[in-house]
This record gives C-alpha cells, sequence and structure tokens, in this order.
C-alpha cells in the first residue's frame, strides 16, 4: 500500500549548473530496475523538407529538435514513416539532462500498436501508436540521485557555441591525471593549517579552473576548492555522484511528483491510450507538471504534397497542396489567436484526454518560478523566435478528488470538441481498411505462408513494402548466384516473393523457404538498383515495413487539431492571428 503511495520519481532543479529542470529517483534502483512507465513516442516527418529549409536551427524555429531522438532510437521501424524522420519521446524520454559520465539510465525502443482502434475508425492515425518505450537503471543509484541519460558525444559536439565546452567521457582521465600530477593532494595537507594560504589556495585554483584556454579536460574539474579536495580524497567520479544528488526533503519540498499517472488503454471509445490515477490524488493536488516547448509559428507543421522537377529531377514541396499537418499538432496546445503551440513533455502527460461535460484535472500555470518563467506571458509571439530553451510550464492540478486507477480527463476546449464532432460526422474509412492487415501483425506471425507475387500482385497491400533483412539471420553462404562484388549484404528491398518451397524435418513443425527477387541498389546509389534473386530465404529474413507515408497517422482524414489554452489562462499579449 505504501508503495502506491509514495511518489518515486521528481522533477526538480538539475544539479548541473545551468541545465534547468532534472528528473530524481526518491528510491534506491538496481540495475534493469525499470522507471517509472512507458513513454510514447511520436513521429515527425521530414520537417526540413516541408518547411522548405535546410537547417531547422536557420531556417524555422523548430526547438524540439534539441529534444527529439533518431527514429531508430524510438525503434519498431519508425525510420520506414517517411524520409527523414525523428521521434519526439516526451517524458523520460525529453526530461533527464545527459551526463556522459553519470549517465545511469537507458531507454528501450517502442513498442507500436493503436489500441483497439483500427483503419475503420475514425479515431485512428489521430494519436501515436508507438508507446511503452521504457526507461532502465543501468547500474545502482541511490535515493535522492539525478538520473542521466546518455544523447550521444555528437549532441554536445554539435552544439559547442550554445553549450560550451562540456567534458566528454575521454576527458575525465586526463582531468584526473592533471589533479595527480599538481599532486594537489600533498599540497592542500600541507596548507590545511593555515587559513591564509587557504584562501590563497582557493584562489590559486579558481584560478585554474577559470584560466581562459578553455578545454573540455578542464571543464571536467571540480569547480571549487572544496570539491577539488574531495575529488583527490575520492576521485572526481565520487565528488560528481555526491553533487549529483538531492535529499529526499529537498524533493518532497521543491520537487514535483512524476509518477502520479501510469498509462493505460482509455476508457473512451476511439481515443487510443489515456492516463490514470497511479495513486489518490486528492482535490486541488497536482496530478503531473508538465514543462512546454515552444513553437512560435504552428504553421511549420503544414505537410505538403511533393512535386518532382522535370528538369533536375528533384523533389521540392508544393506549397499550394496542403496535405496535412504533423501528429505533434494533436499533443500540443495553442489558440485561436495566436501562431503560439505549446507542446508539453511532462512525463505521461501526452495520454491525457478530453472530456466537456466532467473532466476531473485542468492545467494552470506552474506557479513556481523555477518551472515557469511567468515574463513570458507579457511577451509577444515574435520574442519566442530567440528563445531556444524552454522556459514555460503547466501544471495539471485534480479538480476533484480523483481515486486511484481514475482516467484523468481535462476540458481541451470548445474548438476542439466542435471539430471532433465535425470530423466523427465526415469521417469516412479508407478504401479497403476491412482487409488492411498491419505490418507490426504481418512481422509477428513466422508460420503462416506469404503469398507469392503470382497469388498476390499487391504484395499484401499497397502499404507495405518487404525487406530481406540480412541483420536478421545468417544467409550470407547463399549468395552465390550473383556476382560476389556487387552485392551486398544490406537490407534490401524485395521486388516480389517468385516461389515459396515447403520444408520438413524430421519432428520439427513445417517450415517454407522463399525465393525472393531483390532490388539491389548500385553503387550505393539509391536512385539505380539491379535485380538479384535469392533463394532459400528463410522467413525470419523478411520483414514488414510500411511505405513512406502510408502508416495510420498518414490515413487520409485523420483527425488533426491542438488542445486548446484556456481563454481564462490565455495572455493577450499572445495575439497575433485570428483561425476562425
Ligand atoms: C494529447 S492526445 C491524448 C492521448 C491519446 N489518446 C494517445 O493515445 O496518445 C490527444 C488525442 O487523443 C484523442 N482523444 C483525446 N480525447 C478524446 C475524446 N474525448 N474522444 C476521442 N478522442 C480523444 C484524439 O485523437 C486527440 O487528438
Amino acid at each position: 500500500d505504501d508503495d502506491t503511495k509514495k511518489c518515486k520519481l521528481y522533477l526538480a532543479k538539475s544539479t548541473i549548473p545551468n541545465a534547468g529542470l532534472g528528473v530524481f529517483t526518491s528510491i534506491n534502483l538496481f540495475p534493469n530496475d525499470s522507471i517509472g512507465y512507458g513513454d510514447p513516442a511520436i513521429p515527425i516527418v521530414d520537417m526540413d523538407f516541408h518547411n522548405d529549409g535546410s537547417s531547422s536551427a536557420e531556417d524555422y524555429h523548430w526547438l524540439l529538435d534539441d529534444y527529439n531522438w533518431k527514429a531508430s532510437a524510438a525503434g519498431y521501424f519508425m525510420e520506414a514513416e517517411a524520409e527523414k524522420t525523428s521521434a519526439h519521446v516526451s517524458g523520460m524520454g525529453a526530461m533527464p539532462n545527459c551526463h556522459m559520465r553519470l549517465k545511469n539510465i537507458v531507454e528501450s525502443v517502442n513498442e507500436y500498436d493503436t489500441a483497439g482502434v483500427t483503419r475503420g475508425d475514425p479515431g485512428i492515425g489521430a494519436f501515436t501508436g508507438y508507446h511503452n518505450r521504457k526507461t532502465f537503471a543501468i547500474k545502482p543509484i541511490e535515493a535522492g540521485q539525478e538520473l542521466f541519460v546518455d544523447y550521444g558525444k555528437q549532441w554536445f559536439l554539435t552544439r559547442e557555441n550554445d553549450m560550451g565546452l562540456v567534458p566528454l567521457v575521454e576527458s575525465y582521465p586526463i582531468a584526473t591525471k592533471f589533479l595527480d600530477h599538481f599532486r594537489l593532494k600533498d599540497f592542500l595537507e600541507r596548507l590545511m593549517f593555515s587559513r591564509e594560504s587557504e584562501e590563497l589556495m582557493s584562489d590559486l585554483w579558481e584560478l585554474i579552473v577559470r584560466f581562459p584556454y578553455k578545454s573540455r579536460p578542464q571543464s571536467a574539474l571540480p569547480k571549487n576548492l572544496n570539491t577539488a579536495k574531495k575529488a583527490i580524497e575520492r576521485g572526481i567520479y565520487q565528488t560528481e555522484l555526491w553533487q549529483s544528488t538531492r535529499s529526499l526533503d529537498e524533493l518532497e519540498r521543491d520537487g514535483k511528483c512524476l509518477d502520479n499517472i501510469r498509462p493505460g488503454n482509455s476508457t473512451i471509445s476511439g481515443a487510443g491510450r489515456g492516463a490514470f490515477a497511479a495513486r489518490f490524488l486528492p482535490k486541488g493536488s497536482l496530478v503531473a507538471p508538465a514543462p512546454l516547448l515552444h513553437v512560435p509559428d504552428r504553421d511549420i507543421l503544414n505537410m505538403y504534397a511533393d512535386k518532382i522537377d522535370p528538369f533536375t529531377q528533384e523533389e521540392y514541396r508544393d506549397f499550394s497542396k496542403l496535405t496535412g499537418r504533423q501528429l505533434l499538432l494533436n499533443y500540443c496546445f495553442g489558440h485561436r489567436s495566436s501562431s503560439l503551440l505549446l507542446c508539453p513533455y511532462g512525463f505521461q502527460t501526452a495520454f491525457i484526454n478530453h472530456n466537456g461535460i466532467s473532466p476531473n484535472a485542468k492545467v494552470i500555470w506552474s506557479t513556481d518560478s523555477m518551472y515557469h518563467n511567468s515574463s513570458f506571458l507579457e511577451q509577444p509571439v515574435k520574442h519566442f523566435d530567440n528563445v531556444w530553451r524552454p522556459f514555460l510550464g503547466f501544471d495539471y492540478v485534480a479538480l476533484r478528488d480523483i481515486q486511484e486507477g481514475e482516467e484523468i480527463t481535462i476540458n481541451y476546449g470548445a474548438h476542439w470538441e466542435q471539430a471532433w464532432t465535425a470530423h466523427l460526422q465526415s469521417w469516412v474509412p479508407p478504401i479497403g481498411y476491412e482487409k488492411f492487415v498491419p505490418p507490426q501483425v504481418l512481422n509477428a506471425d513466422r508460420t503462416s505462408p506469404l503469398r507469392t507475387f503470382d497469388e498476390d500482385e499487391t504484395m499484401y497491400t499497397d502499404h507495405i513494402d518487404l525487406y530481406c533483412e540480412f541483420s536478421n539471420i545468417s544467409i550470407k553462404k547463399q549468395k552465390s548466384e550473383w556476382d560476389q562484388d556487387e552485392f551486398n549484404t544490406n537490407d534490401h528491398k524485395v521486388y516480389r516473393i517468385l516461389e515459396r518451397t515447403k520444408n520438413h524435418e524430421e519432428g520439427e513443425p513445417d517450415y517454407y523457404l522463399y525465393t525472393l527477387d531483390l532490388l539491389v541498389e548500385i553503387d550505393g546509389n539509391a536512385e539505380k538498383f539491379m535485380l538479384y534473386t535469392l533463394t532459400n530465404v528463410p522467413r525470419e529474413a523478411i520483414s514488414f515495413y510500411y511505405k513512406r507515408y502510408h502508416s495510420d497517422m498518414f490515413v487520409s482524414g485523420a483527425f488533426r487539431h491542438e488542445m486548446m489554452i484556456p481563454d481564462d489562462i490565455f495572455p493577450s499579449a499572445w495575439k497575433n492571428i485570428y483561425l476562425s
């Protein structure tokens, strides 16, 4: 019982200077312990293409770039969604800071399913099917410690201008050597007894760490004499570990509980997943905090048709043909009078659904300046163009007592509800939806025979591509039918399944081997292919993927609408447009 009462995960001020908020555990964790609940991931597709830009930082304001993951890190074939896909993983995928040396957690990859909503349902494509990206401890973590992930070295190398010289893993041995080399320990011991010398030493230390020759090892050095002493006694690592911890009192007092809500299939028909109270939440109490990422110009989420330039053969966007909007829109808040969108990345808050009649929660601006800088409510939208960090925060608060297990809902606003009602009336299921089998289902079935091209010319549906994945199994020895030099054992697209043969081994169930025509790139050129025939391919080497722009979220007419910032908290300074 105590277990459900006690908050195990907090959002609080990071222990990394100037890094904003951080995530802390209030219980001891052991390697492989799962932390909190699985995160959803929202695919973001071809942002540069749809914005006619080459880089978000220069051509359009896209703060989410700093918070998104590579599609492959989110998993379940997300790379196949579009040409260039990234994953917005709210919650543990966006909140913990990175510390290359103290990293103590890792996230798994997403699963995909649409919570019982099918292609014939009006809710399809309106929410993400990617969910349950779990977080695990990779080492013992003591209660009170900040949780750190590894964003990868590249993240820091490409952000040197903004972030300065953040120490990398290899910076620490150099910094440690530096401490040893100067025999600072002996030095300090000798100076210990004289107060004056201590001051001198302190000044000297500051001179060393602030010396204007900046390097990454230098920034790995302890920042003041006191911590330098600790580092000499116990090593830099132990010292940093000690510095990255907050007391449980501090967390309870200044932190905000992150694990009050957990995901589950919504009780609302067609809504997908929802958020449920993980413990009793009294009226007026915090349900969950949600830091907000700002998108100053909502139009950057528009998606356009592509056209091919007949002369250069290059693809470009056709401005005149709006084909839809990024799915992210459904996870952001906006207002009819403003181009500004605010996208929460709270833990599990993305799952909170709409109830227009009797919601049990609502959003308010966070009252704590650590989580919300209220001066931004007085700034015009164009001010946000130069703001490259989140400064605003919502609190989801309980409007009445909420029992453990109850679904959390807020009122998304009248505009949202009108749009949803209109969507239900106009919704037409896509052609062939009854026969549609998602690739996840096809991939899960390893025993049923796959149809050959002669049996089914459409290769399952027009939505799906097959790939032969050499990484899945060692079938390299079977590639003797072609020129060894030209063929590579990367994954290849299957042009067609030519033949299927049934095999049987004593005491084993029947299994099938396939003859495939593969499309093999020539000289790594994505435009030029050759056809190769590969025989005796086992089922394990064949995977199904959505064709680009054909997954659930691209279903024609899929619902798109932002949630509404309630009128009573919408700042008039943000009025810059009027959407009818
Ligand atoms: C912020 S998300 C909420 C989480 C979402 N249900 C999921 O599974 O990820 C907003 C989307 O959830 C769905 N949704 C929320 N409330 C709903 C409701 N009352 N009825 C139908 N769909 C709802 C809509 O697809 C909406 O665009």
